[in-house]
């Protein structure tokens, strides 16, 4: 019956992709060429020709794109019932639930997933005993050596080589930091820990288990993977360890768009999959049904990568020509995105369908105070995901800790939410709290100095009552009261936090398994906060900005692309390396692309040399680099600068980039494969 639902509206490419057979397939999409309703129509198919949903399995990104797929294509063969059957989700969310049931296995006698700001947490708390502790000279920050985990794991390079060429500042420190990165290890195999990073050994090494392997392999007939430019070896080697001759395999992907090489990511995966599967098709998908062909023969010119897609406009040949904008300095370039946006809004375009992208949340202070000053309303996405969600993971260490009253790390992090009680307070009673000792509440009590006892005692009192709670409703209302003074204690903001934070107790409380929801949660993150924060400070309308990273995937009618100066865009950080250029140039593709009707490009002559310092000073900056003759061809150019300005010197700003971290491994009867070598 359904054939045409599923099938409606495909153009030829898509449509061959969707009906290709059971060998390996390859689809090259580039931007906005529509990857998703390709992948969409796909599992319909498969589901209309009488596939049962368990025997497909779908990876994506994001929970989100796995659930609208999944519904979708449910829906779209008349199969709603199969859209809970399907196997779909991230990674990360596949391999926890595999994990989990094979625990036994890997000798686990439970799973705790610790996520990236728990992984720091944990190197806060043990760094001490390596020396990384005082206030004598500069250490490197618990974030930068989670970062070192996750990248030498991630890609197979040993931490002393990874510091060498990539965090040199931490080089003097190398032996103390490898010797607590090994410590890191032990700890969490100790304690049944497992980070972002384990998930994915742990799954990999089940496909490498003799009996488990082909009992995980036997379980799908089709694998299918989105994004597949942004997956790391370790996940390269699950799919192959899943589908090891292609057959039933789907991937899709754009070289050009890789941008997460520094969490281990390369388009090269995508690339070499052709050359290692031989009965492999390729389908190219060019068709975009995005964006006009002015801001196409843009992308088609700035568009990196191996595999030549030239995006052709669905839409036809009409629309306006992209801008690049010269402005004198930062805050010209924000008055003149100001101008942009409102004007389009005058003429009837809604703020929602306007985004400002930048290569790195800092980029737009100017523009923020620009903004709050002209009254327009606005939302800011990325760069500061893991500070904006903290309070979640307050709430969620408060679960934690009255499931397992020994979970260290969880106590640690809660203590420094306490007035009076620093790093070194914490982590002295974090050890007494986690033990096993009767009376270990009242020895943290007499160890806490006097103005940080009542607040403890607080939370002790509420944290007991939560422990000894058996209905789940019960734990999750002791575990609120025990963090909301907190809140109060350690955000300015804690007003807007809490009213994130019922959201998320209710949807706890609603709940029968506490551990699943604590897993979820754990694992993504950002969506936690997406999905149940209330934000009653916002208008209805309001304009997006957003980092070029959060921004991927989506799409806007008018888009403004900041900071397009060298320094910024490539970034400084990136210079050193041709691998860290290339991937700052797939983000200049990606920013582009975002765009339907209108792009406009700014590039500031002057950047403060601190993004939040009014008295900063102030540096010459180079148009990018990615501004290229070819590209301003295709563009008409807007010079707001006043003469003064010369513009030929070399910049010199420091732009921090938005890193993500985590990191990983552990053993037992399925053998993980050990990653000390990696930190001798
Ligand atoms: N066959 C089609 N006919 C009409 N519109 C389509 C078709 N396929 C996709 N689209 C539309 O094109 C837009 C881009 O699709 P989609 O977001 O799936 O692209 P994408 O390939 O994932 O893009 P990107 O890689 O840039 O994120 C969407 O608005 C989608 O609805």
């Amino acid at each position: 019956m359904s054939e045409m639902e599923w099938s409606d509206g495909l153009d030829d490419e898509q449509r061959r992709a969707v009906e290709h057979g059971a060998t390996p397939l390859v689809v090259a999409a580039g931007a906005g060429t529509g990857k998703t309703r390709t992948l969409t129509a796909r599992v319909a198919r498969l589901l209309d020709a009488g596939v049962p949903p368990e025997r497909v399995l779908l990876l994506t990104f994001t929970r989100r794109a796995a659930a609208a797929m999944t519904t979708r294509a449910a829906a779209a063969c008349a199969r709603p019932e199969a859209a809970g059957r399907l196997w779909g989700g991230t990674f990360h969310a596949v391999a926890h639930r595999l994990v989990a049931e094979h625990a036994p296995h890997l000798g686990l006698a439970d799973v705790t997933v610790l996520d990236p700001g728990d992984v720091t947490d944990l190197l806060d708390l043990i760094r001490e005993e390596h020396g990384l502790t005082g206030t004598g000279r500069r250490l490197p920050t618990s974030q930068s050596i989670a970062d070192i985990y996750s990248r030498a794991v991630n890609t197979g390079t040993p931490a002393r080589r990874l510091m060498a060429e990539q965090f040199p500042w931490c080089l003097p420190h190398a032996d103390a930091i490898t010797g607590l990165l090994r410590d890191y290890g032990t700890r969490k195999r100790a304690r049944g820990l497992l980070d972002f990073d384990d998930l994915l050994l742990y799954w990999r090494a089940l496909l490498d288990d003799e009996r488990v392997g082909p009992r995980l392999r036997a379980r799908w007939d089709w694998v299918l993977v989105d994004e597949y430019q942004d997956v790391n070896r370790v996940q390269v080697d699950i799919v192959r360890g899943l589908r090891p001759d292609g057959d039933g395999l789907t991937v899709v992907g754009d070289d050009a768009q890789a941008v997460y090489g520094f969490r281990g990511a390369s388009p090269e995966h995508l690339l070499s999959l052709l050359d290692d599967l031989p009965k492999a098709s390729l389908v190219r998908l060019e068709r975009n049904f995005r964006s006009t062909q002015p801001v196409l023969d843009l992308a088609n010119v700035a568009r990196p990568g191996e595999l030549r897609l030239r995006l052709v406009a669905d839409r036809g040949a009409a629309g306006e020509r992209p801008r690049v904008i010269r402005c004198r300095d930062a805050d010209d370039e924000a008055r003149q995105v100001a101008d942009a946006v409102l004007a389009a809004h005058q003429e009837g375009l809604d703020l929602r369908e306007q985004a400002v992208l930048m290569r790195t949340g800092t980029h737009s202070h100017q523009l923020e105070i620009e903004l709050k000053v002209r009254s327009i309303p606005f939302v800011k996405y990325g760069g500061i995901g893991y500070l904006e969600t903290a309070h979640v993971r307050d709430v969620l260490a408060a679960f934690r800790l009255a499931l397992n009253p020994a979970d260290e790390v969880s106590w640690y992090r809660l203590l420094t939410r306490h007035r009076a009680i620093g790093k070194a307070g914490a982590r002295t009673l974090a050890g007494i709290l986690s033990g096993t000792d009767e009376g270990r509440y009242d020895e943290a009590l007499r160890t806490a100095s006097d103005k940080a006892r009542p607040g403890l005692a607080a939370t002790l009192d509420q944290l007991r009552t939560a422990q000894s709670a058996d209905a789940t409703a019960a734990v999750v209302e002791a575990c609120h009261a025990a963090v909301l003074p907190l809140l109060r204690v350690h955000y300015a903001d804690w007003s807007r936090r809490s009213a994130d934070i019922e959201r998320l107790v209710e949807s706890a409380a609603g709940g029968s398994d506490l551990r699943a929801f604590i897993a979820d949660a754990t694992i993504d993150p950002a969506n936690v906060a997406g999905d149940w924060a209330k934000q009653p400070y916002l208008d209805e309308d309001y304009l997006t900005l957003s980092t070029i990273h959060s921004a991927k995937g989506l799409e806007w009618s008018a888009v403004h692309l900041i900071r397009a100066s060298d320094g910024a865009i490539p970034s400084d950080m990136a210079l050193t390396s041709d691998a860290g250029l290339a991937e700052e140039e797939r983000l200049f593709y990606v920013a582009v692309t975002r765009a339907r009707d209108t792009l406009h490009v700014y590039s500031p002559g002057r950047l403060p040399t601190h993004p939040t310092s009014f008295h900063a000073r102030h540096v010459l900056a180079k148009p990018s680099r990615f501004l290229t003759p070819e590209v301003l061809a295709v563009a008409d150019r807007v010079d707001v600068t006043r003469p003064a300005a010369p513009v030929d010197i070399d910049t010199d700003i420091g732009i921090d980039s938005d890193i993500d971290c985590a990191a990983s491994r552990s053993a037992t009867p399925v053998t993980v494969p050990s990653m000390d070598e990696l930190f001798g």
